[in-house]
């Protein structure tokens, strides 16, 4: 199995504060990859390293052999990418939204098909605005999914959805692997990693402490569940 991605001692730097200090990890085509760490570890600034939203002060970034930087539209237009609290126009129509990012790819999904995948059948006219959270949160999968992707990149997949929709959320995520895409997930929600990825990056302050299928962190820290072992792996006092 090829990697498709490839992070070799990636660091990034916001003035004084280090959000990513030496970070290196490699995603196989068609795996379901984790990225988990606690608050302010470097996730989301990794991630966005990864889909070419950041320079890296140092190391080296390839996606499907590309540098996100150099190759901006290229990885842009193969890599589909949902991040945490990003914002439409309030009076953006759901429809309207989808027809927006569909432009932006030779062979865009078919919207309706995908909105009812997410369970926003029927929703095309509604506001951006009038949504509810989960609604809104769907929506912003169903954009990173338009393009068709070779990789797509879900920061917080399923915060803020009902047990129900956060379910159905995973079964599409499944499915869409099965399909061959690979999938980068960023989550604070371990039944989620430990149901979803196939492997995990434990990331903290800015290092990956560990890297394994979710059996092997668990085995590795002695504990009972992902949740237990993330705890007793992050601890600063452990
Ligand atoms: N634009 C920015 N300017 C300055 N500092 C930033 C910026 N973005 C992130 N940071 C800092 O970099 C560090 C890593 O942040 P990052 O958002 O990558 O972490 P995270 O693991 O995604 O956190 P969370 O789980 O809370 O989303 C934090 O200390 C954060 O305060």
């Amino acid at each position: 199995m090829g990697s498709v991605i490839e992070v070799e001692h990636l660091h990034k730097s916001y003035g004084g504060t280090v959000a990513v200090d030496d970070v290196s990890f490699t995603v196989g085509q068609g795996e379901i990859f984790g990225i988990l760490g606690r608050n302010g570890a470097g996730k989301t600034t990794t991630v966005e390293c990864l889909v070419g939203l950041r320079r890296p002060d140092r190391g080296t970034v390839r996606v499907l052999g590309r540098d996100p930087q150099r190759d901006h539209a290229e990885v842009t237009r193969r890599v589909g990418v949902q991040l945490q609290d990003s914002q439409l126009p309030e009076r953006l129509r759901v429809g309207e939204a989808m027809r927006l990012y569909q432009s932006f790819y030779p062979e865009p999904a078919d919207s309706r098909e995908l909105l009812a995948q997410l369970g926003l059948a029927g929703r095309e006219r509604t506001p951006y605005g009038k949504l509810s959270g989960g609604q809104k949160q769907r929506l912003s999968i169903a954009l990173a999914l338009v393009g068709r992707p070779r990789i797509a990149v879900l920061d917080e997949l399923t915060t803020g959805l009902d047990p129900h929709a956060r379910r159905d959320t995973w079964d599409l995520i499944a499915g869409i692997r099965a399909g061959g895409v690979t999938i980068v997930l960023v989550t604070h929600f371990m039944p989620e990693a430990e149901r979803l990825c196939d492997r995990i990056a434990l990331i903290d302050a800015g290092r990956v402490l560990v890297t394994g299928s979710p059996g092997e962190l668990i085995a590795r820290a002695g504990q009972p569940t992902l949740e237990d072992a993330f705890v007793s792996l992050t601890g600063r006092n452990a």
